[in-house]
């Protein structure tokens, strides 16, 4: 048995909708997640002793069972317990790029990579639909992290339809450090807040879905200026009035025209869409220079056809 190491990319969400309540507790959602190139390396050892380690060059990230990576390894010693016996643990290594609490699924990444991984490892053969089905038991973004790409993400999020691939987007994230959003407080919020306009009827769910139908036109036609006007995330309503600062990064976004800016997912991360990465370069420096403030980070990265794949070494 042999180690392996995985490419886990980060996601951002071009589109978020929050449609209305599930039975389920969760929110029924129409989204569009898109992989990014910023990622993080996971790796996986076998190790003699029946246990689970995680490791990770993070100090914020936590080494122990609450650990998203370590749940994804628990979950498939659980389902493949003879396999377990026959060969002994894992050791699992992250080294971690994305940035904690940040609405780029960084976390669920890493567990999507363990699940491949370990797949890998033991030899078990399952197929991408086998792992994203135990992957949506951990958390609604894993099966997308484990495909990765464009796609069409509805009921909690964990329902995918694959879209055409876009090429050659560049895109720049912002974040301040130690400014994580919870994702459970931001659906919390949202329902206290909005969940009296949510919808009764099954026609006024379906009703409200079609209003995503002209950013799938966009996207269909590789249109990047119309995507950019139409990104669209309902959790801004409740983050950015309570974190200014995230309100602040789009603001300043939107002053240097880009193609479109965003927060992505639960926050805090704000995103702004460009087509060239002279351009996104130059959108970072001008960022830098127009808010002088250490604890804010940014990058420069680009969409990636893929979610989870095998390190080249
Ligand atoms: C907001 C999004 C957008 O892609 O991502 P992040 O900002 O976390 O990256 C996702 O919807 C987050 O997905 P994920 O982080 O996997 O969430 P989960 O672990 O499944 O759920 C965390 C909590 O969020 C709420 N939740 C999540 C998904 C959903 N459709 N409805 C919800 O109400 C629930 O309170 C749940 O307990
Ligand atoms: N493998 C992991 N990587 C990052 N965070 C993790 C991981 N496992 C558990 N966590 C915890 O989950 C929190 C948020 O997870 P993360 O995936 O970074 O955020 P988001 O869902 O906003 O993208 C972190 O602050 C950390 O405490």
């Amino acid at each position: 048995m042999r180690s392996y190491s995985l490419v886990a990319p980060a996601k951002i969400n071009l589109y978020l909708q929050i449609v209305g309540d599930r039975p389920d507790g969760f929110h029924e959602l129409v989204m569009v997640l898109q992989s990014i190139e910023l990622a993080d390396l996971v790796t996986v050892r076998p190790i003699g002793a029946e246990t689970i380690q995680v490791r990770c060059n993070h100090p914020d990230v936590p080494q122990d069972q609450t650990n998203l990576a370590y749940k994804a390894a628990d979950l498939m010693v659980r389902q493949f317990p003879d396999y377990f016996a026959k060969f002994g643990g894992v050791e699992i290594n992250i080294q971690k790029r994305i940035p904690l609490g940040a609405g780029l699924a960084g976390g669920s990444s890493n567990a999507a990579a363990v699940l491949v991984g370990l797949d890998l490892m033991w030899n078990l053969g399952l197929t991408h639909s086998e792992l994203q089905e135990l992957g949506a038991t951990l958390g609604s973004d894993i099966p997308f992290c484990i495909s990765g790409g464009t796609s069409l993400a509805t009921g909690r999020g964990e329902q995918l339809d694959g879209l055409p691939d876009l090429h050659d987007i560049y895109v720049v994230l912002a974040k301040y450090r130690d400014l994580p959003v919870s994702t459970p407080w931001a659906y919390k919020t949202y329902r206290q807040q909005f969940g009296d306009t949510y919808p009764k009827s099954v026609s006024e769910i379906e009703t409200r879905k079609q209003q995503s139908r002209g950013m799938m036109a966009a996207i269909a036609q590789q249109n990047l200026a119309q995507i950019g006007k139409l990104l669209h995330n309902d959790l801004e309503r409740v983050v950015l009035p309570e974190y200014l600062q995230v309100q602040q990064l789009r603001d300043r976004f939107q002053s240097l025209g880009v193609l479109g800016t965003m927060m992505s997912g639960s926050g805090s991360t704000v995103f702004g869409l460009v087509e060239s990465q002279a351009h996104a370069e130059q959108v970072r420096e001008q960022m830098k220079g127009a808010i002088a403030d250490p604890n804010l980070d940014l990058w420069v990265t680009r969409f990636c056809p893929s979610g989870v794949r095998l390190a080249t070494s």
